[in-house]
């Protein structure tokens, strides 16, 4: 088994509105693993997302521990917090947060000279980012309105990766895409990671969940199902499918 890179321990995640209390997370325990493609799956409103932001530290936990790399996220300020995500996380969601007012290089490039001094270095680093997802040069100063859905998340998914993050976190990247091109980013996602980058991603579809390595199925706020498999290949995908709807069928999904 892989290195861990980050742990929760003892999660506990409660909301409070009209004065009532919903446990959402409750004593979780988690490892991620480095290199690992993680998949998060449960039911609607098991807490998933909830999960991936306390994972990321988008959100704090109301109890527990989050661990990277042997620092504990869940003291830090807010500042800190906002310069713990900024380089060591990179983010991708259903709904594409690019910035409107610029074109699609400089919201990664705003993205890079974030984190980093090295100009030369991030802009050397986009244009293969830009490369290695099939963005060819002639749209890269193209503003987001001006691209399709699948080529705009191809985009967001380099910005997110432009800072070279130690753990890529995805909530349902490919949601609101047709499926060619949400095939588009599963393969790119795969790529990656078979080159080394850990993901973590949250999803309800199939055709996302066969790309990882491992599956964590959450029910009640727990985790109450987990699914080892082989890295992703294009072969044996019958079996693979097999494997993981025996799995979401044991675990009542
Ligand atoms: N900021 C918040 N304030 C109050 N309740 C919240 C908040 N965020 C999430 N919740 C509640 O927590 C529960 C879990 O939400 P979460 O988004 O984690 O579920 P999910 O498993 O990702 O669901 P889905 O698959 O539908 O996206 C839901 O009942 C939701 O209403």
């Amino acid at each position: 088994m892989n290195k861990s890179i980050l742990q929760a321990k003892q999660l506990c995640k409660t909301f409070s509105s009209d004065g009532q209390q919903q446990h959402i997370l409750t004593n979780l325990d988690i490892d991620i693993y480095e290199g690992d493609f993680t998949i998060i799956m449960g039911s609607s409103g098991s807490g998933k997302t909830t999960l991936l932001y306390a994972l990321s530290g988008m959100d704090k936990p109301t109890l527990g521990k989050i661990i990277f790399r042997g620092t504990q996220i869940q003291d830090l300020n807010s500042d800190e917090l906002a310069g713990f995500r900024k380089k060591h996380c990179g983010f991708v969601f259903q709904s594409i947060y690019l910035l409107e007012n610029m074109s699609i290089m400089d919201n990664v490039l705003t993205a890079g000279y974030l984190v980093s001094n090295n100009k030369p270095e991030i802009i050397k680093r986009a244009k293969e980012l830009f490369l290695q997802v099939g963005l060819r040069e002639e749209i890269w100063r193209k503003f987001p309105s001006q691209l399709s859905g699948g080529e705009k998340q191809r985009a967001a998914l380099i910005r997110s990766l432009i800072n070279k993050p130690a753990i890529l976190f995805a909530d349902e990247p490919t949601g609101a895409l047709n499926s060619s091109s949400g095939k588009d980013v599963l393969d790119i996602l795969t790529k990656i990671n078979q080159n080394g980058q850990s993901i973590v991603m949250v999803t309800h579809d199939i055709k996302a969940a066969i790309r990882a390595n491992r599956i964590i199925y959450i029910m009640d706020g727990k985790i109450c199902g987990e699914l080892h498999l082989d890295k992703y290949m294009e072969t044996n995908l019958d079996d693979r499918i097999k494997k993981i709807r025996d799995f979401l069928r044991e675990n009542n999904w």
